[in-house]
């Protein structure tokens, strides 16, 4: 461990009885950095994902957040810390957009005043105009603008890591090119870590500084999207390359 790991995740395994959907995994992660994970369907991303985030809890292993086993977190104390960006944003329906957006900062007893600066810098950061979007309901978003209000959401307490589950999936490509390119944009603007997992290998390796492979539960290869690409570690990574490359 160096001093700006971040996460680590040690020989983490999880069981769902006789599944094994993750078996001895461990890699750490760097302050700042953005780890891509890719594998087929059922190879342990979400399931990797959730546990940083305390949704789930590992089998055997343990994951240590910022020098702390994520277990001794209090939930809303990591919440604030690690923001999460589902598939489906989930919002509130019967909320507005200001409302769902300063969901944690109001959980965190923040002073409504700081709440309602902080809902106007996240709709101008991720290009929702306040005016035009702060009172509407979700029902009255895009898919995409949607998916921008729940990465606004996620990022309102300013948490350290983000953790985005196959966020643009049910996007169009022209919106997903969109919402890519935000990402990126917040990669490079503001300091944090993220964990992005994605089926996509041309977005895992846009996006990666790091990228790790999930097959059947196992890490079959973790480095930077160069290393892949140079030196795959066997011959499934290789085919899987290739697969992505293809789609
Ligand atoms: N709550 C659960 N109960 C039982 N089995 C589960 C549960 N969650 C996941 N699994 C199993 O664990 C394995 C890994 O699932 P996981 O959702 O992590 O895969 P994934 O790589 O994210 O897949 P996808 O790309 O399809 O979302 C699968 O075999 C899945 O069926």
């Amino acid at each position: 461990m160096t001093t700006c790991d971040i996460i680590q995740v040690i020989n983490i395994s999880k069981n769902f009885g006789q599944t094994i959907a993750l078996d001895q995994v461990s890699f750490t992660i760097k302050e700042g950095e953005t780890l891509c994970i890719i594998g087929m369907s059922g190879s342990g991303k979400s399931t990797l994902l959730k546990m940083i985030n305390q949704l789930l809890l590992p089998s055997k292993g343990q994951i240590i957040f910022d020098g702390k086993n994520i277990e001794s977190f209090v939930p809303i104390e990591l919440r604030r810390q690690i923001g999460y960006v589902l598939q489906q944003p989930a919002l509130f329906p019967h909320w507005t957009i200001r409302k769902n957006i300063g969901l944690v900062p109001r959980l965190l007893n923040w002073p409504s005043e700081k709440i309602q600066k902080r809902i106007d810098e996240l709709l101008q950061l991720m290009q929702l105009p306040s005016g035009h979007f702060a009172d509407r309901y979700p029902s009255q978003l895009s898919g995409g603008q949607q998916q921008r209000v729940g990465i606004a959401r996620a990022l309102a307490a300013r948490p350290k890591a983000m953790l985005y589950d196959e966020p643009f999936s049910s996007l169009d490509p022209m919106t997903r090119s969109d919402l890519r390119k935000e990402v990126l944009y917040l990669k490079k603007n503001l300091n944090i870590t993220n964990v992005f997992v994605t089926h996509h290998i041309r977005e895992a390796f846009s996006l990666g500084d790091k990228v790790l492979i999930l097959h059947k539960g196992r890490k079959i290869q973790h480095g930077t999207p160069d290393e892949i690409r140079s030196q795959p570690a066997n011959e499934f990574v290789t085919e899987f390359i290739k697969t992505g490359y293809e789609e």
